[in-house]
């Protein structure tokens, strides 16, 4: 992660309001920055301001009073298309994002309006769905194909496009146990190849395993941004947007494990009680627990 000061947001949205044509404020008051190499992962209730805040990443929305500047660039009506190919959006609702006859087209559907050659990009089309673990999927009709499915297609129609930034409205809802996991791989990967990742999720779990920042929205406001580590152990910022903490915080703080450490995934709770010479005081203190 390189979100410090020094470094330039890929992303830097300021949004004193966005209201709604009937007059709901989804947002107000919100500075939020994209860092190069980094993932974030939105959370917060229902209503909080997640999807809000995200699309106006890549100005599907726009404050209504307020700036968007994407890799320096302010974003203004008549260059809505930079902040489109620099910010790539997955929306949750896939129904939204597929338009073209075959899946294969859709993929390279924004390939074309590039003006990317016919065969090259056939070639990263095929290449993005293979990715998403969808090569199979090719010649479907986009609109019959499940809601995971969907997902993936649209996620490799936005990979294809190789913006810095990828977002990701709710990437896990209505997923299996194994596409989730393909997906969660997946955006590992994003990261890896140095593409920036925002995603939304009501998973605290995967958030702590994802995410290397996590930003904590209530009523249409950021109200926490930091380390998973630092968001999870904060009993306060946690109860003011109605979240609760991973278990392997319940249960460091249950057991009354007393660490530096600070476990947020359940990996680190067991390297925790397994791991170190801390770790098997912290076993030992764990059993204490349980036997009481
Ligand atoms: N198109 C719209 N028209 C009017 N109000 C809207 C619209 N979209 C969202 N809102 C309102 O804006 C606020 C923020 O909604 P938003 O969808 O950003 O929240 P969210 O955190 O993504 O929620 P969820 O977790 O339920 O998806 C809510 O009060 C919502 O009702």
């Amino acid at each position: 992660m390189s979100s410090d000061e020094t470094t330039d947001p890929l992303v830097d949205l300021h949004c004193e309001a966005h209201t709604y044509p009937d007059g709901t404020v989804g947002m107000h008051e919100v500075d939020f920055q994209v860092y190069p190499d980094e993932v974030v992962a939105l959370v917060g209730g229902n209503g909080a301001g997640k999807s809000t805040l995200m699309e106006h990443l890549n100005a599907t929305l726009v404050p209504d009073d307020g700036e968007l500047v994407v890799d320096g660039t302010p974003i203004t009506e008549g260059n809505k298309a930079h902040a489109r190919k620099e910010v790539g959006f997955v929306f949750q609702d896939a129904d939204t994002q597929l338009v073209a006859p075959t899946v294969l087209d859709d993929v390279l559907f924004g390939l074309q309006n590039y003006g990317v050659p016919a065969d090259e990009a056939q070639e990263r089309a095929r290449e993005a769905l293979a990715t998403v673990d969808a090569s199979h999927l090719d010649d479907r009709i986009p609109h019959y194909l499940s809601g995971g499915e969907k997902r993936l297609v649209g996620l490799a129609g936005v990979l294809v496009l190789e913006p810095s930034v990828i977002v990701l409205d709710e990437p896990l809802a209505g997923l299996d146990p194994e596409r989730s996991r393909l997906v969660a791989d997946r955006v590992r990967t994003i990261h890896e190849e140095g593409i920036s990742v925002v995603l939304s999720t009501h998973d605290i779990e995967f958030a702590a395993e994802i995410a290397d920042r996590v930003c904590v929205m209530h009523d249409g406001n950021v109200i926490g941004d930091g380390t998973p580590r630092e968001v999870f152990y904060d009993p306060e910022l946690l109860a003011k947007a109605n979240l609760h903490p991973p278990s392997a915080v319940r249960v460091a703080r249950d057991a009354g494990l007393d660490t530096e450490t600070q476990p947020v995934t359940e990996a680190e709770l067991v390297e925790l009680l397994t791991g170190s010479e801390s770790g098997r005081t912290a076993t030992s203190q764990l059993d204490g627990h349980r036997t009481d």
